[in-house]
């Protein structure tokens, strides 16, 4: 059955068109995401959810979202997404971190010349036919210093254009390294600094718990007198109430502001203050930007639903077509050593070391990592994927190491994962052969080839006569039927193991009657999701 999309903001056609053409489902219900409660009624239908702003998805619309696999922002701000939730559900969020960011730029610079030329007051006055000439005066941008706070993508292209106009530039991100700043062209200060010597301050930083409030009344009390601040990443980040009463004592000569704590704003304690310049976040809001972001966004999520390629995922790594395509037998072969590993180990575990070998310590070890958690953890939860995996596995203070090697012995390359539990530690390992099918190629040391089915039986026993022929009439007693026999033993510890591949689960009574033989140490029914 196809996917099936939802798009519940106003995004442009474009989107429609690329998963139509995909062969995605699309309901393009650009209304939806506002309306909360008809969200949580249908959101269970749908595969994949396309938004910008508008649409909110909380914790309870991720709980009601029984079959979504990736939540596709059509701009930056991802923060009316819970990611934490989304990943603990397995849910990929991914956005367009560069498709509206020349336009969000231009945004703030027109709103910065709009502020120092009080041009929406003089618009209105002269549309009213009054003739305001010695009203309205201004100031020059040339040789004014513009303080930049977040100087990512956004804020870098501002600098570049605000140096164009000849503007000194200092900026504010404690990510941003010097080499960075002397690349672009800015100067690097501390906050304070920036407070105190600029004549213009705009802000490009994300809202997290370091930003919120990061103009707090305290800081704005910092501000040089004079300056005007234009805010066109998020409300929240500047206290509302305390700048409106600088730019009402004066001591803040203008703002100009696309964002706002509450949106959408229909009121705020900046709205209709002289020489306050409001747009209702018009920031990423043209023909091209618009475009870009639907294109991407539709692309990446068909990309992720129809292939498992990931791009520009803010919960999993990366993973492109052509890997996905590659890697796809080595994820595989991960999730079933997780699998196996977590169906054998009944006590918490402490830590996963995953060793990679050869051929395959040169793929995307972030995913392969992901995919030998989310097979361990499957046993706890079958729902546990690639995304959850990793957070439940941090929740749970589950250490997580991974190696690299190249022995080039036997095999191209393999992958061996070890997991270490109060108790004991238990290792197995596999690699993929050239006819792309996972196998194990040791367990607790023992080397064995093994193919991977869904029904398998798992035993131990000391090498001695006799359990073949056990293992096969207790199968035969018992209608099972065997498709693949594979046997190890170290000679040097006088243990032996049995991998039995049977056509279907293998019942209670043969297990209990393996285990009344007194031949075996371990009787263990497996499954696999082949
Ligand atoms: N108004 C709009 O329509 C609109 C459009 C696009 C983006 N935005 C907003 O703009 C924000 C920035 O977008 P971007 O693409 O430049 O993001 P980005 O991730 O490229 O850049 C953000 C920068 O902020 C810096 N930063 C993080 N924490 C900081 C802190 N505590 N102090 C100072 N700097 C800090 C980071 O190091 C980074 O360089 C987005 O998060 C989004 O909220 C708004
Ligand atoms: O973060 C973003 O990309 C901007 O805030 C744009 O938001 P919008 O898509 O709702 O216009």
């Amino acid at each position: 059955m196809a996917p099936k999309v939802l798009i519940s903001d106003k995004l442009s056609d474009a989107a429609v068109q690329i998963f139509k053409d995909r062969g995605i489902d699309v309901d393009f219900q650009p209304d939806l995401g506002k309306d909360k409660d008809k969200l949580l009624e249908v959101i269970g239908q749908y595969d994949g959810l396309a938004i910008r702003s508008a649409t909110k998805a909380t914790e309870k619309i991720i709980a009601a979202a029984t079959n979504l696999k990736v939540i596709g922002r059509a701009g930056i701000g991802v923060d009316n997404v819970d990611i934490p939730a989304a990943s603990k559900k397995g849910i990929i969020v991914m956005n367009t971190p560069f498709g509206n960011s020349i336009t969000t730029a231009e945004h703030a610079i027109s709103m910065m010349m709009a502020v120092a030329r009080q041009i929406p007051e003089a618009n209105a006055s002269t549309h009213a036919g009054k003739w305001e000439k010695s009203r309205f005066m201004g100031v020059e941008l040339t040789s004014k210093t513009l303080g930049v706070i977040g100087a990512g993508n956004i804020g870098s292209i501002v600098i570049d254009r605000a140096l164009g106009l000849r503007m000194k530039v200092a900026a504010y991100d404690p990510f941003l390294s010097e080499e960075r700043a002397t690349e672009i062209g800015v100067e690097k200060v501390e906050l304070d600094e920036l407070l105190c010597r600029s004549d213009f301050i705009t802000m490009h930083v994300p809202l997290t718990d370091q930003t919120k409030n990061i103009l707090s009344k305290e800081n704005i009390a910092k501000l040089k007198k004079g300056v005007r601040i234009v805010n066109c990443a998020r409300g929240g980040l500047v206290d509302e109430e305390a700048l409106a009463e600088a730019l009402k004592s004066g001591h803040v000569a203008g703002a100009a502001f696309d964002v706002f704590a509450v949106e959408p704003a229909t009121e705020s304690p900046l709205f209709n203050l002289p020489n306050v310049v409001v747009t209702p976040h018009l920031g990423a809001a043209t023909t091209e930007a618009q475009e870009n972001v639907a294109l991407q966004v539709a692309e990446q999520m068909s990309d992720y639903l129809l292939t498992g390629a990931v791009q520009n995922a803010l919960n999993m790594p990366s993973v492109t077509a052509e890997e996905a395509k590659i890697m796809g037998p080595w994820i595989k072969l991960t999730e079933h050593l997780g699998n196996f590993i977590g169906q054998m180990t009944d006590e918490p575990i402490k830590a996963i070391n995953i060793l990679f070998d050869g051929e395959a310590s040169e793929m995307n070890l972030k995913a392969l990592t992901a995919a030998t958690i989310a097979g361990i953890m499957m046993k706890a939860n079958p729902d546990t994927n690639m995304v959850s995996a990793p957070v439940i596995a941090k929740e749970r203070g589950i250490k997580v190491s991974t190696t690299k090697q190249d022995q080039s012995g036997a095999f191209e390359g393999y992958v061996k994962v070890t997991v270490v539990t109060d108790k004991r530690e238990r290792s197995v390992a596999g690699t993929v052969f050239s006819d792309g099918k996972p196998r194990f190629i040791q367990i607790k040391g023992i080397n064995i080839d093994a193919e991977i089915g869904e029904h398998m039986l798992y035993t131990t026993n000391e090498d001695v006569p006799g359990i073949i022929g056990s293992l096969g009439m207790t199968m035969g007693a018992n209608n099972v039927n065997i498709a693949n026999f594979t046997l190890g033993r170290s000679a040097a510890k006088g243990e032996a193991i049995a991998l039995l591949y049977v056509d279907e689960p293998v019942p209670a009574a043969a297990i209990k009657a393996l285990e009344d033989t007194g031949l075996f140490q371990q009787v263990k029914p497996l499954t696999f999701n082949v």
